[in-house]
């Protein structure tokens, strides 16, 4: 049996790690409402992985959860995984309705969401309710839960079609994010390996620190990949947040440890005086692998 943490029932988060481990009955949910007991509950050994949704397609990275992976914890990454974001105004149609039954959005007072789920929308609020406040809250199914508990205040939740199911509310507007292809990545993270499916994609996340003061160490550090011809496909600086003006630089490599390529590579940026940390190697999935 796997236990895996992750948001509350019917989030995104919740969704996608359904879609990681179809198939497998012997998997045990642990819903948390917050995402630092997500990551705290397989630090603690309660469960062997936590899902963290690190980067999305319109946000970009979820800067929060990946500086927790590198500062707070200590748990290596074991699987990515794409999947489409899907959002939606939740709220009771009855509230919200004019004297003629149509929706007024007029009457939405204030809409709350996950941030990276209401980034996704802005566009769709500015178009429909110009003026309303928004709010955020620790994730979509939160939003959804507070709606269902505090009727009759012109609050609306932007959420997955679960949620609406699960609470008994109505879906206002559907698939309302502002762009198509709308996908979020996520992170298994936990000390076991992920093996219940194969990619023929792995990956190799490192986090680098640059030596002080060595002009030129991210052109050399970079050059140890290139001209062993090593794909790259994320690179992003973070502060150490020991120093202002300190970086780290986060660094996805297309390739497996296990190769000889990599360890070869990163030889060679060690010996200029960087320090590498390895973050996990790890199949990749896309979203299509999955169905
Ligand atoms: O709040 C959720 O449902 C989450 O799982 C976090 C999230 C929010 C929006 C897109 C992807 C993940």
């Amino acid at each position: 049996m796997k236990t895996i943490a992750l948001l509350p029932a019917g989030s995104v988060s919740d969704e996608a790690a359904k879609q990681l481990f179809a198939g497998e009955d012997r998997v045990e949910w642990k819903h948390h409402r917050l995402i630092a007991d997500v990551f705290q509950s397989t630090v603690n050994g309660i469960s062997d992985y936590s899902v963290i949704p690190i980067e999305n397609t319109i946000e970009g990275s979820v800067s929060l959860h990946m500086d927790w992976l590198v500062h707070e914890v200590d748990l290596p990454m074991q699987a990515e995984w794409v999947y489409p974001s899907i959002q939606n105004l939740i709220s009771r149609r009855s509230e919200l309705q004019n004297a003629a039954g149509e929706l007024d959005f007029s009457r939405i007072k204030k809409v709350i969401s996950h941030p990276v789920a209401m980034a996704q929308c802005l566009q769709f609020l500015r178009e429909h309710m110009p003026n309303v406040e928004t709010e955020h809250v620790s994730s979509t199914a939160e939003a959804v839960r507070i709606v269902r508990d505090h009727p009759g205040e012109g609050i609306a939740a932007i959420g997955t079609r679960i949620a609406a199911a699960n609470n008994g509310l109505d879906l206002l507007a559907t698939e309302i994010t502002d762009h198509d292809n709308n996908y979020t990545r996520f992170m298994l993270v936990g000390s076991e390996p992920y093996t219940a499916r194969k990619s023929d994609r792995i990956k190799t996340s490192i986090l680098v620190t640059l030596p002080e003061d060595y002009p030129g160490a991210l052109h050399q550090v970079l050059s140890a990949f290139a001209w062993r011809r090593i794909n790259l496909s994320r690179i992003e600086s973070r502060p150490t947040k020991k120093k202002l003006g300190n970086y780290y630089f986060y660094i996805e490599i297309e390739m497996s440890l296990d190769s000889v390529l990599l360890p070869a590579a990163l030889e060679e940026i060690e010996a200029i005086g960087c320090s590498i940390r390895v973050l996990g190697c790890y199949p990749s999935f896309t979203y299509e692998q999955l169905l």
